[in-house]
């Protein structure tokens, strides 16, 4: 599912929508004769416009910044009500001299309606505003209804897009990307690292003597050391970094890097063992790791082949020091 404390304007699966969106917000506010038209996003850290209608009168344009959630907007009010606002004349009214859509920027007028994600929960607001008093009656007032319908729709898809995608490229135990993920993601990454003449840092890591857990503490500790180290390699990890359960016990890591310094760091972090614990046995694991420099990035299963095998050796000689 879509996280709904994410901003869709940074979500690839939403940018066909948007541009949907766009020009039916731009005919919304076109069809009302209003100078703003908005589809507006509210998370627990604010507000913020997802869409504005393309007009030179529009002071307040799409992903210009979040709005702080305590702000007395028309949206607000909106969604801690969960429907429709219509305020004819805001200046008349006591109640919105301390919106600084009003007493700042002059707005009169606000029409708009709640949006959902499929479960219900608050989306934002589809919203036309306008500096002079309005009398919007019937047809104008289902008008509304009808944008908030489709863009609620397109949410809908997206929000199936995502739970598909989901299923495929990520495992279900830890949630992690699983190795279809790591490939697909992974491709994406060498190919940036390429173009923008970055480094890359691969690390291959398999837990150790997951067997012997499983054996004497059961499978469902097994799985629990297993999340453990997934849910290290997160903290650990940047959020564009790129983390995957390749096997049953396997994970890979994809970093971008400056340095093979920067590298080492990261994979003495990712081995601290006081970060984990499974019934006294840590999460530990054997590391490959290697620094490829912009020149060396080959194809990403060849480049995983290396790491794996310098991975086999490090378990060789975890095992023969014991
Ligand atoms: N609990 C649990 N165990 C799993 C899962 N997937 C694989 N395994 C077990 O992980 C073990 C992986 O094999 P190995 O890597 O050879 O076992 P190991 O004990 O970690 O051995 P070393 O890597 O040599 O330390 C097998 O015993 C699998 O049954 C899983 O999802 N949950």
């Amino acid at each position: 599912m879509f996280d709904p404390n994410d901003w869709v304007l940074e979500s690839e699966h939403l940018a066909p929508s948007l541009k949907k969106w766009q020009t039916m917000v731009n005919l919304m506010a076109d069809i009302y004769e209003a100078p703003a038209g908005f589809v507006v996003q509210y998370t627990s850290k604010g507000y913020q416009v997802v869409i504005a209608n393309e007009s030179e009168l529009n002071p307040y344009p799409a992903g210009d910044g979040v709005i702080p959630s305590e702000t007395n907007l028309f949206c607000r009010r909106v969604v801690a009500e969960n429907k429709p606002l219509y305020v004819k004349n805001a200046t008349q009214l006591e109640e919105w001299q301390t919106n600084p859509e009003v007493s700042e920027d002059g707005f009169n007028s606000y029409f708009g309606m709640p949006l959902h994600w499929p479960d219900g929960s608050a989306f934002g607001t589809i919203c036309v505003m306008d500096f002079d008093i309005t009398h919007y009656k019937g047809p104008y007032k289902e008008l509304i209804g009808q944008f908030r319908d489709m863009v609620e729709q397109d949410l809908v898809l997206v929000d199936q897009y995502k739970k598909v995608e989901d299923l495929s490229l990520r495992d279900s135990l830890t949630h992690s990307y699983n190795r279809r993920g790591f490939m697909t993601l992974g491709e994406s990454l060498l190919h940036f690292a390429r173009r923008y003449n970055k480094h890359l840092g691969l690390i291959y890591c398999d837990l150790d003597n997951l067997k012997f857990i499983n054996d004497n503490y059961g499978h469902r500790v097994g799985d629990q050391a297993i999340t453990e180290f997934s849910n290290r390699l997160k903290t650990v990890l940047r959020e564009t970094d790129l983390s995957a359960r390749i096997g049953g016990d396997e994970f890979a890591v994809l970093v971008l890097v400056d340095t093979e310094d920067e590298l080492a760091t990261l994979v003495e972090r990712i081995q601290s063992p006081e970060a984990s614990a499974t019934h006294g046995h840590a999460a530990e694991a054997s590391i490959g790791f290697r620094f490829y420099s912009n020149q060396q990035i080959s194809r990403l299963d060849r480049m995983l082949d290396e790491v794996d095998k310098l991975m086999y050796a490090n378990k060789h000689q975890r095992k023969a020091t014991p």
